[in-house]
């Protein structure tokens, strides 16, 4: 394909905004799928993101158009995810891209994730499309739309295309602009190779599989290339696109996006945002890159039956293969025994990596509660990374804990700023801004730590808010607090996995909250078990579950052996998500009770 008829182009919009449907009708508009294979959202392949809803990973398609005109184009298409988790991989798409299409809910406006996306494309000096979707919706408001495109993102509103992807209107004129605004690739196909990494995965027939866009000169088969941080070098064995069943080409020449299998044994061997080049023909100095991601949100996965441990062991093996922004570690705990210490991107992606290991690979877990990453700063000697509250041993008065900050950007229409104000200020928020973006719509910004948004921020805020409040942020530094542990006893033992790391002003409400909590989820038990919260050895609150003998054998009078046995099956199956600590049982509920309690 001649270069000049090459559009590479990613769609970006705020969560639910409308990013998947559009896509899906750009398949089927220029014809890629017929209607009969069609399943509604084909880029979301996983179980689990069409049963959430969400787009995690970012899919590429590589689809034929007919212009107009008659020209023949192919449209690089990148979905990309909304969830402010996976927001690493909008950035690292874009780098593949000249262009994006710029989607907004005609009834809801730009959001905050709009603000954020459209700061990334504009970073990248892409071509920006303004597209309106969901106009026929009786709430649209499109004029009220173009207003905010012009006020908040200094974007000339004529320039934006009025569409519904439900319905397919403006579908036509959407493939148009992409042709007539979206400029071709640059880059020489006479140099030496130089090729940009942007995602590989691990496919169970092909092996490792990544995704490259192709910046000068070409790419095919039979090539020994080099991955230019990493310095291996393989032999390419297929080339091919998503178009969107894959499909092999023997060459992906500068400015194209394709996929390349080359015998890469493992995931580890490639760098996402690394530069690939041939062998003994290397490009001059690879491209810019990425920063690395870094879990945020650390969390113990335990196998509820011991002897699982090394199928828990093997599944996280084979999940990192196909997802590379979560880490885990071998840890145990007095607790629960042997088990891995994870690292998320954030509480969805928790979420998601769990019921993928239970789901695809067959092992019950127990997870504790999630907790932020800190920092501990002796005054002599190297700080110490602290992902595990139990691993915060004993606090000298001198030491200095650090916890990470965010930057967090709300849009609300005025008459709730007071509202957020007040919750931000009750979460140690520090205000870095506040903006009118229109006569009704406010912008704030708050400095955040991320310990006290991490579990119900966003569901207090949007509940306060009526549903009106969006919200996005990023990292922004580490900061030290007033930080103490605060330790969960049962019957005078810790328990480890209870731990957590808390500000000094809200441990007191933190301690009674959590065993108010946790006396509602222990069952009961033979014996009495006195539930404490402490700090430093002090304790602070205490609750205790009373004693009960429950015989499930009572009720069978008479010699029914059957029945008695089933009634011990059912009794053992109620205890599978128990686990033994000391004499006494707990639930998994109980470990994630710290997610139920209030922050405040
Ligand atoms: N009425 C109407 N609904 C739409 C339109 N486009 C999308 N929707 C609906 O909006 C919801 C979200 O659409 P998605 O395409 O999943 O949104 P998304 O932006 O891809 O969401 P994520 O992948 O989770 O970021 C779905 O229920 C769609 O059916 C439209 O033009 N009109």
């Amino acid at each position: 394909m001649n270069q000049q008829n090459v559009r590479n182009f990613s769609i970006i919009a705020h969560i639910d905004h409308g990013k998947s449907t559009l896509a899906d009708k750009l398949i089927l508009k220029t014809g890629a799928l017929e209607q009969r294979v069609f399943k509604d959202q084909y880029l979301d392949n996983m179980d689990l993101e069409r049963e959430r809803g969400i787009t995690i990973k970012a899919q590429t398609v590589r689809l034929p158009y007919r212009s107009q005109k008659g020209d023949a184009y192919t449209f690089n298409m990148i979905d990309t995810p909304g969830h402010v988790d996976f927001s690493y991989e909008v950035s690292r798409s874009l780098a593949a891209c000249e262009g994006v299409l710029l989607l907004i809910d005609a009834s809801q406006g730009i959001q905050a994730q709009t603000i954020a996306n459209v700061n990334l494309a504009m970073a990248g000096n892409l071509t920006i499309i303004p597209v309106i979707n969901k106009v026929d919706l009786p709430s649209a408001d499109p004029d009220m739309v173009r207003e905010q495109l012009e006020d908040i993102l200094q974007i000339d509103s004529t320039e934006a295309i009025l569409a519904s992807a439900k319905q397919g209107i403006g579908v036509e004129e959407i493939m148009e602009a992409i042709v007539e605004r979206i400029p071709p690739p640059e880059g020489d196909p006479d140099q030496p190779l130089k090729a940009l990494l942007f995602d590989a995965w691990y496919d169970l027939y092909k092996g490792v599989m990544i995704l490259v866009r192709v910046v000068d000169g070409h790419l095919k088969e039979g090539m020994t290339i080099q991955m230019m941080a990493t310095g291996h070098t393989f032999e390419v064995e297929e080339l091919g696109a998503f178009t969107p069943v894959p499909k092999r080409i023997d060459r992906l020449s500068a400015g194209e996006v394709g996929f390349v299998i080359a015998g890469i044994k493992k995931l580890d061997e490639t760098k996402i945002g690394d530069t690939v080049t041939e062998f003994k023909n290397n490009c001059d100095k690879p491209l810019p890159g990425y920063k690395d991601v870094k879990p945020m949100v650390f969390s113990g996965l335990y196998p509820i039956d011991g002897d699982q441990y090394e199928n828990l062991r093997d599944a996280l093996k084979k999940l990192r293969l196909n997802d590379a922004s979560f880490t885990y570690e071998p840890e145990t705990s007095a607790a629960l025994g042997f088990g891995f210490r994870c690292g998320f991107l954030g509480l969805l992606h928790m979420e998601i990596v769990r019921e993928r290991l239970e789901r695809e690979y067959n092992v019950d877990l127990l997870t504790t509660a999630p907790t932020v990453v800190f920092h501990l700063k002796p005054e002599h000697g190297d700080m110490v990374v602290i992902d595990n509250p139990s691993n915060l041993k004993k606090q000298d008065r001198t030491d200095t804990i650090l916890e990470p900050y965010l930057r967090g950007t709300i849009i609300v229409p005025d008459e709730y700023v007071g509202v957020v104000m007040n919750l931000a200020r009750d979460r140690r928020g520090i205000q870095l801004k506040m903006e009118y973006l229109t006569p009704k719509t406010v912008m704030l910004q708050y400095a955040l730590p991320f310990s006290e948004i991490v579990f119900d921020f966003f569901d207090h805020l949007k509940s306060s808010t009526k549903g009106y409040a969006s919200f996005d942020y990023e990292f922004l530094d580490f900061r030290a607090s007033d930080l103490v542990k605060l330790d969960i006893l049962f019957n005078g033992e810790t328990v480890d996995a209870l731990s957590m790391i808390v500000h000094r002003d809200k441990a007191y409400y933190r301690g009674r909250e959590l065993v108010k909590k946790l006396k509602e989820q222990i069952p009961r038990q033979m014996f009495e078990v006195a539930i404490q919260a402490s700090i430093g050895g002090k304790v602070i609150a205490r609750e205790s579950v009373k004693a009960l003998r429950k015989n499930v054998l009572a009720k069978c009078y008479g010699g029914d052996i059957t029945r008695k046995r089933k009634l011990l099956e059912k009794q053992k199956a109620g205890k599978k998500r128990m686990k033994q600590i000391g004499k006494v049982e707990i639930p998994q509920e109980a470990f994630l009770a710290v997610l139920r309690t209030d922050v405040k």
